[in-house]
């Protein structure tokens, strides 16, 4: 596995774990941790044998937002030249595997959206969310606007988006933003007890219920049922499913073979 500067890559059996490693700076996120995240999500999505990925900061920041230091001295065609998309900053929203972030501390700006990336958010209790880039003179960049509003719903998006206000595990939870919440010092037990419960999973099936899921999250609701329909009738195709439903009657465990 590639050795990264801003990042530690790890896997635990067939959890894949990207711990951000700038702790002196809260986690803050340049081009280059957005290119060592997508260059480790190339590395664990060709890994047959990581079945779900783990996204993780400090026990102080999962991240603290973009880096301000770097962006100050920028102006509008640094910013357009260097596309976030196009240097596979968002890579970890486009993982057909499923992905955890699992946060505690400050998840703020574009350390949010890193989050809002992922499938499931995990939360300490210590977990504080916002978009406070308002604050800077400047707005959420790379999906803050558009998955929070669809996660919490427009009216706290926009109180968050234009106050720059956090919101604490509790709220981030009770607007669903959140999936859970856990002691602090579970957060990573708790997050690779679901990833390795995932990744138990029949690895086709969970990506076609994470396909299902999102596009109920960016299309409509007529789009979003033939979609699951068709990914449901497809799974009558997988060995999994028939092992599954057999594995089931004869009361045993399925042995899934990921096909
Ligand atoms: C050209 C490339 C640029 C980078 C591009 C990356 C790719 C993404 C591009 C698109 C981005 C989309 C839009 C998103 C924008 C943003 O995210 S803007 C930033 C939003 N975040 C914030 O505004 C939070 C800023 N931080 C704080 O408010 C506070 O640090 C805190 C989180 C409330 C914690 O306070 P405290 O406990 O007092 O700690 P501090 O002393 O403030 O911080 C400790 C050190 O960490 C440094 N730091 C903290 N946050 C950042 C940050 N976002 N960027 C850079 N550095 C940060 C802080 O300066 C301290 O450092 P020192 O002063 O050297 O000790």
């Amino acid at each position: 596995m590639s050795t990264f500067e801003h990042i530690i890559v790890e896997s635990k059996g067939a959890v894949g774990i990207v711990k951000l490693n700038r702790p002196k700076m809260l986690n803050a996120l340049s081009f280059g941790v957005f290119r060592e995240i997508a260059a480790a999500v190339d590395d664990l999505e060709a890994d047959d044998a990581i079945g779900c990925i783990v996204v993780t900061g400090s026990d102080k920041a999962f991240a603290a937002g973009a880096d301000i230091k770097e962006m100050q001295p920028k102006g509008f065609i640094d910013m357009f030249s260097e596309d976030f998309a196009a240097i596979g900053g968002d890579r970890i929203a486009r993982c057909r595997k499923p992905t955890i972030a699992a946060v505690a501390g400050y998840a703020l700006g574009g350390g949010c959206e890193l989050a809002m990336m992922c499938d499931i958010i995990i939360a300490a209790d210590t977990a504080k969310f916002g978009q406070p880039e308002i604050t800077l003179g400047t707005i959420p960049g790379i999906g803050g606007t558009q998955r929070l509003t669809r996660a919490i719903g427009k009216s706290k998006a926009m109180d968050l988006c234009l106050t720059g206000r956090m919101m604490d595990a509790a709220e981030a939870e009770r607007s669903g933003l959140v999936s859970r919440i856990v002691p602090a010092d579970k957060l990573m037990d708790e997050a690779i007890a679901a990833a390795e419960k995932i990744a138990s999973m029949s690895q086709p099936a969970a990506a076609m219920a994470k396909e299902a899921v999102n596009r109920a999250f960016e299309t409509t609701l007529a789009e979003g049922m033939s979609v699951e329909r068709n990914l449901f009738h497809a799974t009558f195709a997988l060995e999994d499913r028939s092992e599954g439903m057999a594995a089931f009657i004869e009361k045993r465990k399925p042995v899934n073979k990921n096909r």
